[in-house]
């Protein structure tokens, strides 16, 4: 390990919210994941980009036990969940949005968040934790809209919201489930200028430091303006893992991802 590790340099340091290790994937003879470590400390933002067909959408979808890796190991808050279901995994506290919007088109904004809500508070008041019921309570559907920039939109089903207006919808519901961890697939896009500024303002002035968030994205503009840490992903390899400014200097990402870009 290196001294400059931010993970061990410090006694005091956080440990990884979620942590990768060996993690492979492999659909049939085509290998997708090949090996890839990652960690993830609280309260991050931390983007990973990489070429189309790097991995990244895979890399989700083994995080969140959509796939199950070929090889590897997941562990989320010390816990190893690498065999866990889906929903098992989202009650730890993982939550994801989609490439591909992931709402019921005919239901409105609330109604959208208050499924996601109702679900959460089923199992949560089931645990019979006071804690968590308190905060399963805390939250509505109308401060998760209003903290997404939704509030006006409350009425409007989803399916006739704007494109980027259905991808802060989204954030809302699953902000819903009370993550821990927020995986966000390609957010930005299909969003316009202004949209896309929105979500950089959102993730900055309102999400920064109350989950922590994983962003796969494509547009620089986007993971230069909120990520606090940079994973480059290429043929399904990190290739490298670091602050913004040394993701920039990297010769070898300038060549095999920026310098294209
Ligand atoms: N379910 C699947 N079965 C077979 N191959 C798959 C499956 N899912 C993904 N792949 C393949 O894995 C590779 C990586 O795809 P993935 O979607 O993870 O890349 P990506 O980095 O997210 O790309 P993009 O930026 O274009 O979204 C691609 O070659 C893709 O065809």
């Amino acid at each position: 390990m290196q001294d400059d590790d931010p993970y061990v340099a410090r006694a005091s340091a956080p440990q990884a919210l979620l942590e990768i290790s060996g993690l492979t994937k492999a659909f049939g003879p085509h290998s997708v994941l090949k090996g890839v470590d990652l960690k993830i400390a609280p309260n991050a933002v931390h983007a990973v980009i990489g070429p189309n067909g790097a991995g990244k959408t895979t890399l989700v979808n083994v995080i969140t036990g959509v796939h199950p890796p070929s090889g590897g190991t997941i562990a989320f808050a010390g816990e190893d969940v690498t065999d866990l279901a889906v929903h098992h995994r989202a009650r730890r506290g993982l939550a994801r949005t989609f490439q591909i919007t992931n709402l019921f088109g005919d239901l409105n904004a609330q109604e959208n968040v208050e499924v996601a809500l109702a679900g959460t508070r089923r199992y949560r008041l089931a645990r019979l934790d006071a804690d968590v019921r308190a905060r399963a309570g805390a939250t509505t559907a109308r401060d998760l809209l209003a903290l997404v920039g939704l509030a006006t939109a409350a009425q409007v089903k989803a399916e006739v919201l704007s494109h980027g207006d259905q991808r802060l919808l989204e954030v809302a519901v699953a902000l819903a489930c009370q993550p821990r961890l927020l995986l966000l697939d390609e957010p930005s896009a299909g969003m316009s200028p202004a949209e896309t500024k929105a979500f950089i303002d959102l993730v900055n002035e309102r999400l920064r430091g109350k989950v922590t968030i994983v962003l796969i994205e494509h547009d620089m503009a986007v993971v230069m303006g909120t990520a606090d840490r940079i994973c480059v992903l290429a043929g399904g390899a990190v290739l490298a893992d670091g602050t913004p400014n040394e993701i920039m200097q990297n010769p070898f990402v300038r060549e095999a991802y920026l310098g294209r870009a």
